[in-house]
């Protein structure tokens, strides 16, 4: 399939978060990813122009194969790329060079009226005006302050009310503006060009070039000073600093910030240390957060004591967008065909005169990809909000653990509201009385975007505890955080939710050690799946008789301990967990 095709195909679908994400998690496309970024992203900075081009050359009323957004991508390439459209031969390219004169004039003429002589005086108006949300910074606090920096080497920037007044009005350059953000302390916002990456105070980690959204979490966990803290998913590193400079020197606080990924780690180290933050924080490089044992011998001053954890675990990044992406606007109806034109154009069949999607020109089997895609995406969906649950439920198990946040940077009810709602059932949460916090509870009630209520099952006070950011309108990326809170009224005797985890986290464990020899309780007793989502390779849950009962997902896979897989038999009871009353 042609580079044009796909990038017509990709900017004409529903997209609800990042283009980046969108391309590279499509295994169905042909094209390089890069290449088709670059191509989408630069046709849709230009698209007012290339709209107007387009719409006063006739194009579309004559070439009735070509659909508007593939049109836009093949305009885009014919006026503005070097070495135009890149193929050398093909009738899309041939759609477009047989009116190589009229779109060029209409071209010079669109640049007129906008003041802009050259093609470079466009582009380097583009940059600066098609940006679409401020480069944040975030002042570390373990080294200096918001006023220094601004009486400092910031101070011939000059505050502003909004953030929106960050941005550069058509025709103008950025100004040398300053926003200091009303949610978050210690955030600074500047206009989107401002390239800090070399500033010395970054260098230094006097500054964080972290996104607005992505400092909710440590802000909303809010650990006072002496508190003992869990980041269960901390590379490269941004939340781990933020909590950090909110513990502050001073307290006698601890953070444990754990990470799978060797790599990352030391990405984690190297941020850690640039932060000023060594002394705060304890990194447990290449250790798994779902195999951290609160209970053994050695974490009595550590783990064993930790109230509050932040869990920013995988997800799809699906709301990550950048500064300078566009969607594909609106545009008006294709024109009939003009009388004048009609006797150069081919002549077409009655009933010839559907628009051409880009759909259309996909072949069956290029059709069955995108099928198959789709489904793969759900796939990959489900398996990312288990992990996100076992990641939860794990967390709310901590013995002293009283304050939670979970956040994710997708914009996926599934990865969000879902897995909000899906931990709520769960045992540990049910039996220890951990809640969504309420939206008026904490420190981050003025925020106005809340969660979805019908993401939620209707209820209201939920999704208003569940914080959500969309793309650019918020002033950044897409992003999700719920806090989850619990006062310790309701506990369960602590020897009891160890036991559960130690039945929970031996993936390795051999068959007949998982099903702890209850064997009794037959398949077609079971009466009601509680939660099927749950469903990792420790099984389901299940209403059985009264019971809620463990069992082993039909055909499910695990290794164990002799090195080999085991393949589990279909929903056999592994153990009874409780009475099953809520
Ligand atoms: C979304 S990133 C975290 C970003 C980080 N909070 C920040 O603000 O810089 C998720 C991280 O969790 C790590 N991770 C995934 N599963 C993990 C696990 N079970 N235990 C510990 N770390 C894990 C990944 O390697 C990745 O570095």
């Amino acid at each position: 399939m042609s580079l044009y095709i796909e990038a017509s195909r990709i900017i004409s679908r529903p997209r609800y978060g990042g283009l980046r994400g969108a391309i590279y998690s499509d295994s169905s496309l042909k094209s390089r990813p890069e290449q088709l970024y670059a191509l989408i992203i630069e046709t849709l900075k230009y698209q007012e122009i290339l709209n107007e081009v387009i719409d006063r050359s006739g194009l579309l009323g004559v070439e009735r194969t070509l659909s508007h957004p593939l049109a836009l991508v093949l305009v885009h390439d014919f006026l503005l790329k070097k070495g135009g459209i890149a193929t050398s031969t093909g009738p899309l390219k041939e759609s477009i060079l047989r009116h190589k004169s009229r779109l060029s004039s209409e071209f010079t003429r669109a640049k007129i009226r906008r003041g802009y002589a050259t093609t470079a005086a466009l582009h380097a108006a583009t940059v600066t005006t098609s940006a679409r949300y401020p480069r944040w910074v975030r002042v570390n606090t373990l080294k200096t302050t918001v006023m220094d920096i601004l009486a400092g080497g910031f101070k011939d920037y000059t505050p502003v009310n909004e953030f929106q007044e960050l941005f550069a009005k058509a025709g103008e350059k950025e100004a040398m503006v300053v926003y200091i953000d009303p949610h978050i302390p210690n955030l600074l916002g500047f206009p989107p060009s401002t390239d800090l990456s070399a500033h010395p105070l970054v260098v230094s980690g006097a500054l964080f070039l972290q996104d607005k959204a992505s400092c909710f979490p440590a802000h909303i966990l809010s650990p006072p000073p002496d508190a003992f803290v869990v980041d269960g998913t901390a590379a490269p590193g941004n939340k781990t600093t933020h909590l950090a400079a909110i513990i502050g020197r001073g307290g006698s606080g601890k953070i444990f910030a754990f990470e799978k990924d060797l790599k990352r780690s030391k990405v984690l180290e190297t941020m850690v240390g640039k932060a000023g933050a060594d002394r705060i924080v304890e990194i447990r490089s290449g250790n798994d957060f779902l195999l951290a044992d609160p209970w053994k011998e050695g974490e009595k001053e550590g783990l064993e004591k930790v109230t509050h954890l932040l869990l920013d675990p995988s997800c799809s990044g699906s709301g990550i967008v950048e500064r300078h992406e566009y969607e594909l606007l609106p545009t008006t109806p294709r024109p009939a065909p003009p009388a004048s034109r009609t006797s150069k154009m081919k002549k077409r069949k009655r009933g010839d005169n559907a628009e051409v999607t880009p759909t259309n020109l996909v072949s069956k089997k290029e059709r069955e990809e995108i099928t198959k895609h789709n489904a793969l995406d759900e796939e990959r969906l489900l398996s990312l909000s288990t992990f996100q649950k076992k990641i939860i439920v794990h967390a709310m198990r901590f013995p002293s653990a009283r304050r939670i946040t979970y956040s994710t940077c997708s914009v996926h009810a599934a990865e969000n509201e879902h897995v909000v709602l899906s931990v709520l059932e769960s045992d540990v949460a049910v039996k220890r009385g951990w809640r969504v916090e309420k939206r008026d509870e904490n420190n981050f009630r003025s925020w106005e975007r809340r969660g979805l209520v019908e993401e939620c099952g209707g209820d209201e006070e939920v999704a208003q505890g569940c914080i959500r950011c969309n793309p650019w309108e918020d002033g950044g990326i897409g992003f999700f955080v719920v806090p989850f809170v619990r006062d310790g009224s309701i506990d369960e005797p602590l020897a009891e939710v160890r036991e559960e985890v130690n039945e929970n986290f031996p993936f390795s464990t051999t068959l007949e050690e998982e099903w702890g020899g209850i064997s009794d309780v037959g398949e077609d007793q079971a009466v009601k799946i509680i939660d099927p989502s749950e469903m990792g390779r420790e099984g389901q849950k299940k209403r059985i008789s009264g019971k809620v009962v463990q069992t082993i997902g039909g055909g499910a896979k695990s290794k164990n301990k002799s090195g080999g897989t085991t393949e589990y038999p279909k929903f056999r009871p592994r153990r009874l967990l409780g009475s099953g009353k809520k």
